[in-house]
This record gives C-alpha cells, sequence and structure tokens, in this order.
C-alpha cells in the first residue's frame, strides 16, 4: 500500500500524548527513508479546556519544525474534523507538484 500523507493526533490534555507523537513521527521519516513528509498535526480535545496541558504554541511551533499544518479540533463536538482531511490533501497534492486549483478532489 501507498502512504500519502498522515494525520497524527494528540490530545491537548495530555502530555504523554505529546510527547509520544514525536517519537512516532521520528520513525515514521526513519520507516520512509524520507526527510519530509506531508503531515497535519492535530491537537484534539479542546473542548476540554479546563484540562489542558499543552498549549496552542507548543502544537504550533512543533508543527512548524515539521513543516507540518497545525490544527486543533474536539472530535467530540465535529470541530475542524473536515478540515483535518482537506488540508491533508492539498499537503499532498502539492507535494506531488499539482497547483492547488486543478485538483479535482472535492470534500463534502
Ligand atoms: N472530551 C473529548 N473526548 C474525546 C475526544 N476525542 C476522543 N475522545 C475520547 O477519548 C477517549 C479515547 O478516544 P479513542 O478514539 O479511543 O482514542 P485512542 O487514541 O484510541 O485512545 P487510547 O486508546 O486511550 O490511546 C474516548 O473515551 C473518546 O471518547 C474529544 O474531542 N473530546
Amino acid at each position: 500500500m501507498d502512504f500519502h500523507g498522515y494525520v497524527l493526533v494528540y490530545s491537548i490534555t495530555s502530555q504523554k500524548s505529546f510527547e509520544v507523537i514525536k517519537i512516532i513521527y521520528e520513525k515514521l521519516l526513519d520507516v520512509m527513508g524520507k526527510k519530509y513528509v506531508p503531515v497535519v498535526l492535530v491537537g484534539n480535545k479542546t473542548d476540554l479546556h479546563q484540562e489542558r496541558m499543552v498549549s496552542t504554541e507548543e502544537g504550533r511551533k512543533l508543527a512548524e519544525s515539521w513543516r507540518a499544518i497545525f490544527l486543533e479540533t474536539s472530535a467530540k463536538q465535529n470541530e475542524s474534523v473536515a478540515d483535518i482531511f482537506h488540508r491533508l490533501l492539498i499537503s499532498i497534492e502539492s507535494e506531488n507538484g499539482n497547483p492547488q486549483e486543478k485538483s479535482n478532489c472535492i470534500i463534502s
């Protein structure tokens, strides 16, 4: 099977999940033998903002260091979930050298 991009999700309420996602990313690059892979980094569970352990800034900085897209979501409240896949597809298209406007992939 051919993989083109990845969605890596951590919980904003868990520092451990944030650390684990870094390890997963490194292993991913290692296995694929690449220096770059299209990734959307997702901080999930924004509805639990009172239990937040990972700041938005930390997530954003990590994504920047990977040249990844960064989003915070609440799967529970279905907030920005469709956006994850839309933006991943744009990132994959761009990696493949296809400009966004030429894409005929539609997500609804
Ligand atoms: N409040 C809240 N809970 C969520 C959200 N997304 C998932 N959960 C809950 O988090 C728990 C773990 O969700 P899973 O989908 O099983 O995620 P997982 O990565 O397989 O979790 P683990 O197996 O615990 O590592 C479940 O109880 C979900 O209902 C969210 O956006 N907000």
